[in-house]
């Protein structure tokens, strides 16, 4: 089958996006794993294959794949790219757009300066809904990590997250704390890991080991969990500017009860097709 396809990018974080709405378009996890391999096949960090809406309120659905084939709740950087592909491609007109996540719904606003602002809803520091095997709610928990005591807030976004406050960012820090917290007994289905070093209370550093891939360029879901992990810690304002590899995000949290702003840019890379 041949199949079309647009490579995108928010700050980095790349994606391969597929129209399944003029289209059905089913993948597999070898075909997934193929299409991500970068020598093998396009490369991406997550695939996102955006589709018809299931709730006819909604505009669509879209489902993101990370670059191993494990399907994901929500995708920050994602939801920017996908608002952009179905404007691009005249899937829609609208510059508010409502769609499904296998998290719940999402509200995309797509700005004069062509940046996007993403609601990305609620977030939640209960263990259960990473989920975390922790006795009791605590505001940080420790876990034993390769013989090493890390201390973190674990933080769900949709998808989980682990944030760890750091004095000083290194390759060698993420590389060797953040594969074994990821796939870590505590978390059973894993864990995006977020090294956040905080410059001022309105102003951080974050390098994300995330779930599925590694290090990325940016992590939007990521930079929404730092920042309400320190905001609940008591680190941080109600609105941060957060520094990735590969570029900056605005994020906003009112607190408890309220949704994340997120706000940042979408690029489209090239048009391509591929035969599955
Ligand atoms: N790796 C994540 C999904 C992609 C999140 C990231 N690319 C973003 O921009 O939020 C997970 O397994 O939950």
């Amino acid at each position: 089958m041949l199949l079309k396809f647009t490579k995108m990018h928010g700050l980095g974080n790349d994606f391969v996006v597929v129209d399944a709405v003029s289209r059905k378009v089913y993948f597999n996890k070898a075909q997934i794993e193929r299409l991500g391999d970068r020598n093998r096949g396009i490369g991406f960090d997550q695939l996102l294959v955006v589709e018809p809406p299931s709730n006819p309120d909604m505009d669509f659905r879209y489902r993101i794949y990370n670059c191993d084939g494990s399907e994901v709740e929500h995708c920050g950087n994602g939801a920017r790219c996908f608002a952009k592909f179905v404007l691009d491609r005249e899937l829609t007109h609208k510059r508010q757009i409502n769609v499904e996540t296998k998290r719940g719904q999402i509200q995309l606003n797509v700005l004069d300066n062509g940046q996007v602002e993403v609601d990305m809803g609620e977030p939640s520091f209960l263990p259960a809904d990473l989920p975390f095997t922790a006795d009791a709610m605590q505001d940080l928990y420790q876990i034993q990590a390769n013989g090493e005591t890390v201390e973190l807030t674990p933080v769900s976004v949709g998808n989980p997250h682990a944030v760890i406050r750091v004095d000083a960012l290194s390759d060698e820090l993420v590389n060797r704390i953040g594969p074994v917290v990821e796939d870590h007994e505590a978390f059973p289905n894993n864990v995006n890991v977020g090294f956040m070093q905080v410059v001022s209370p309105t102003e951080v550093n974050l390098r994300v080991y995330e779930r599925g891939v590694g290090e990325t360029q940016a992590c939007g879901t990521g930079a929404c969990a730092a920042v309400v992990a320190g905001i609940k810690q008591g680190w941080l304002d109600k609105e941060v500017l957060v520094h990735l590899p590969g570029g900056d995000l605005r994020i906003a949290w009112q607190g408890p009860t309220s949704p994340i702003i997120m706000t940042g840019a979408a690029e489209k890379v090239f048009e391509g097709q591929i035969y599955l």
